[in-house]
């Protein structure tokens, strides 16, 4: 970080370490409306965070100084901006209009975009029309989406958060985990004559996928089916086109990826398949048109105006000077509750580094941990840690205004604790306050002095509450994308690359030699810890 703007901001944050928000909402009328935007139809209310006008001219000078305007040009624009992979990252491209032009290599990417989308189009509309069918010509009924990852949790829980736009005479199943349970127990509800796999794996490499991949073919060849149906049932999305063919995958079934899409942005690409087929793909499309307003969103207006940015630098702002070590995620809808998950794997994989783009060690924080649930919920579990907890976690809360269902009261209760929530970790109550309020009820003064010390609610807890109208496919493509380029600005302020994820690699390559060890294959040194592991599974397993 340019050493100058570091200061200005701690100047910032000495000033305002031990101001309680309290005092600023009672010395300040407006700035609730001060410290809210609205932007892409939602409603960005940032007036409960630790900050005043010129702690935000700070932090917006700390992204101008690290040249974040020029760095988010740069990458709408292909250039080589994952220099450890040597790749463009131009998730962006995805989701641009039909008559852009991007170029890489010299290819107009934008033109391939289309292409695929048009043969996604295309066969999403022959497996709900019935003109492609199971090798019996049977209609399907029934997908099996197998990834993990990137290539998992976009298009899970954006299906999940879109419930109601969901056909119901296709239904769609996501599968992740090697563990066997999960896909055992889906597939012993489905026939086979009648389910669809779409396997996604940008690499076409991973463990996972292709174990659970292998297990369903061998469950469809048990049905009854010969060889060659498999060209039938199983499609395929990877930029691998190589090794998808050598497993068995009929080439004309292989949905194409590019490397210039991480696979934690890549539900806007043809990983988005079993979304389309679940939703259609006019609504497919809609998410795309929500991330594409967001991008322009991004691009143009001032950073002092801008969602991303502003929730980037508040980011920064705990991260890095009140020391916060993590960040939630508080949806206050059941069709979202998907969406912390998916927001940790961006976060996490993304800025979970420790090493400039100038080759250098850091030593100040990057990526927090990123973790939530949905609201209500987690007021009866974990939020007791973020009232009362000697740790600050900043918080967002999310939530849609408008429900899709009539029950009012539900909907109003819903809103009430949402909004009830941000207003108790900003104000707190005082030991004053909760003595007076115990006295009042009869408790004797030693007793509610006591008692005072143990409900004291500090308060000064910092919340986002970002407000949409309805939970709708584009609302939801603008959603993801704001997150995305949140991620982004941090990365650029932090200096690091977000797009590449080497940290997942030695544990896969570890993995690998653990199981030639239980599977007798080899004997790998492992140490004394691992071994035994190994050791004992192999004699308690029957
Ligand atoms: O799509 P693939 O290549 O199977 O990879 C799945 C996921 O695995 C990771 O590489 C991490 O192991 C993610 O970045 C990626 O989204």
């Amino acid at each position: 970080m340019t050493v100058q703007s570091w200061q200005s901001v701690q100047q910032e944050f000495n000033r305002l370490k031990d101001v309680h928000m309290r005092d600023m909402f009672a010395q300040d009328p407006q700035r609730a409306n001060k410290f809210t935007k609205k932007a892409c139809d939602f409603t960005l209310d940032y007036s409960k965070n630790r900050v005043d006008e010129q702690a935000l001219t700070a932090l917006f000078q700390l992204a101008k100084d690290h040249k974040l305007t020029e760095k988010r040009d740069a990458m709408f624009a292909g250039e080589i901006i994952n220099k450890t992979e040597h790749r463009a990252v131009l998730h962006t491209a995805l989701r641009r209009d039909s008559k852009d032009s991007i170029l890489v290599d010299n290819k107009n990417v934008v033109n391939e975009v289309y292409s695929t989308l048009n043969k996604m189009k295309q066969f999403v509309a022959e497996i709900h029309n019935g003109t492609r069918t199971g090798r019996t010509g049977k209609k399907f009924t029934d997908v099996v989406a197998i990834g993990i990852g990137g290539s998992f949790l976009g298009p899970k829980i954006v299906t999940e958060a879109l419930k109601p736009y969901q056909n119901p005479a296709l239904k769609v199943h996501f599968v992740a985990n090697v563990d066997a349970h999960h896909i055992v127990d889906v597939l012993a509800k489905l026939n086979a004559d009648t389910t669809l796999v779409v396997m996604s794996s940008k690499s076409f490499t991973t463990q996972e996928t292709l174990k659970n991949t292998e297990t369903t073919r061998e469950w469809f060849l048990a049905s009854g089916a010969k060889f060659e149906d498999i060209a039938k049932h199983f499609m395929c999305v990877s930029s691998n086109t190589a090794k998808a063919t050598e497993f068995g995958i009929d080439p004309d079934n292989i949905f194409p990826m590019w490397d210039w899409v991480g696979g934690r942005y890549s539900l806007w690409s043809a990983i988005g398949l079993p979304i389309a087929l679940s939703i259609g793909f006019d609504n497919f499309e809609q998410i795309l048109l929500g991330a594409r307003e967001m991008d322009a969103h991004f691009l143009s207006t001032p950073l002092e105006d801008n969602l991303p940015v502003i929730m980037a630098v508040l980011g920064v702002w705990y991260s890095n000077f009140f020391d916060c070590q993590s960040h939630v995620l508080l949806p206050y809808s059941h069709y979202l509750r998907g969406f912390p998950a998916y927001v940790q794997q961006l976060d996490m994989e993304s800025n979970g580094k420790s090493v400039n783009q100038l080759d250098q060690n850091i030593e100040y924080k990057t990526g927090p941990i990123i973790w939530g649930g949905e609201g209500t919920n987690g007021q009866h579990a974990f939020h007791q840690l973020m009232h009362q907890g000697n740790t600050i976690i900043p918080a967002d809360f999310i939530m849609p205004i408008n429900p899709n269902h009539d029950e009012v009261e539900h909907h109003q209760m819903l809103a009430s604790n949402c909004f009830a929530q941000t207003q108790a970790l900003m104000q707190g109550q005082t030991t004053a306050e909760i003595e007076q309020e115990l006295l009042a009820k009869g408790v004797d003064k030693q007793e509610a002095t006591r008692l005072a010390k143990h409900k004291y609610m500090p308060g000064n807890r910092p919340s986002n509450t970002l407000l949409m109208e309805k939970l709708t496919p584009i609302q939801l493509g603008r959603l993801i994308a704001l997150y995305e380029h949140k991620v982004f600005v941090q990365g650029v302020i932090w200096d690091i690359n977000s797009f590449d994820q080497w940290g997942v690699e030695l544990g896969k390559v570890l993995g690998t030699q653990v199981l030639s060890a239980l599977q007798d294959t080899a004997q790998p040194e492992l140490d004394s810890s691992t071994q035994q592991l190994v050791d004992l599974f192999k004699q308690q397993i029957s």
